[in-house]
């Protein structure tokens, strides 16, 4: 990657407190409370309508908080005064003027932040547009807008970039560029918050999560720590006397369900612990293996109760 670490590039801590956004009757976003720092990524997750992209919109001051408050570096976005130069921002792909070119767009895009025009077709060049960047807009695939989106962000050098879904649209190999590019983003120091409401997208991308769901903060810790505490690891036991050994496992205070295949799914209750009734018992076993929930398991669980229509509820 061919990107200057200049900008004194000391990454700027956002900090959200009792943030709340409220539209009529809907809570977009409701007492949020959380730090986002430098350095590393922070995956945004939550269920569509969530109200990541109001929050989102909220720390660039495009809405006004009904309460609370959104900051960069102690200072309300409106306040820095150097605009692109200081936050940027991928918010919507689609939101470009189509007649345009890529480079015309983005050097408008400069020209009105201040920003040299040289940087155009420096980040032209980084989000592999340069061979395109003379062609209309109007004739770009999704994956190529968002590229385009992820150009305006990266114009200004900020130290501070937010990415609202930056993966839709995007093929495979976009993919995997684009999380290299958050990764080495976060390596050069600067804070990185990239929103999605799936976690496969995030689990090979975040160091940290910010977790909402209906407006409400969920979870904000690391990804490894929202991996371990989503849901207790399962243990798997099979048995040709399975209704005996799920009768001595509940009345030790295990959870017991059964498996489409007849293994007993136990939780509440040790691997250990259940050799011992089992043992105790006399109860010879076939199969004893424990189960970690995925991330995307840990966040289902976690997010089921907060999104806003489940499949197959009546609307
Ligand atoms: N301008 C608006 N007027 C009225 N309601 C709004 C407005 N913007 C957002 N909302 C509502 O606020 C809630 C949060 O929306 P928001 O777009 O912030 O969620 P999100 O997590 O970004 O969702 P998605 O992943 O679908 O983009 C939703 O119920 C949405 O309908």
């Amino acid at each position: 990657m061919n990107r200057r670490t200049s900008c004194g590039t000391v990454g700027r801590v956002i900090e959200l407190r009792e943030l709340t956004k409220r539209y009529g009757r809907t809570t977009a976003v409701d007492s949020l409370t959380c730090t986002v720092r430098p350095g590393q990524v922070t995956g945004f997750l939550g269920p569509n309508g969530s109200g990541k992209s109001t929050t989102l919109r909220m720390i660039l001051g495009l809405v006004e908080p009904t309460r609370g408050s959104a900051t960069v570096d102690g200072r309300r976005f409106r306040d820095h005064h150097r605009g692109l130069r200081h936050v940027g921002a991928l918010l919507d792909g689609g939101d470009v003027h189509g007649g345009r070119s890529a480079r015309s767009h983005l050097a408008a895009l400069a020209a009105s932040n201040g920003i040299p025009r040289a940087r155009v077709d420096h980040v032209l060049d980084e989000v592999g547009l340069a061979a395109v960047a003379h062609r209309r807009i109007g004739g770009f695939s999704l994956g190529m807008r968002q590229r385009l989106g992820i150009a305006g962000a990266l114009l200004g050098d900020p130290p501070v970039l937010l990415f609202d879904e930056p993966i839709n649209g995007l093929d495979p190999e976009g993919v995997h560029w684009v999380r290299g590019l958050f990764r080495g983003l976060a390596a050069q120091g600067r804070t990185v918050l990239v929103s999605s409401h799936l976690m496969t997208e995030m689990a090979n991308t975040a160091d940290q999560l910010v977790v909402l769901g209906k407006g409400r903060l969920l979870a904000a810790e690391s990804v490894t720590d929202f991996a371990g505490r989503g849901a207790r690891p399962t243990v798997v036991v099979r048995s040709a006397d399975g209704a005996r050994l799920a009768e001595a496992l509940t009345s030790a205070g295990g959870s017991v369900g059964i498996e489409a295949d007849g293994a007993l799914a136990v939780t509440g209750l040790t691997v250990t612990r259940v050799s011992e009734l089992a043992m105790d018992r006399r109860i010879t076993l076939s199969e004893l293996t424990t189960r970690t929930p995925s991330l995307e398991e840990a966040f289902m669980n976690l997010t089921t109760d907060s999104v806003e229509f489940l499949a197959g509820e009546p609307q």
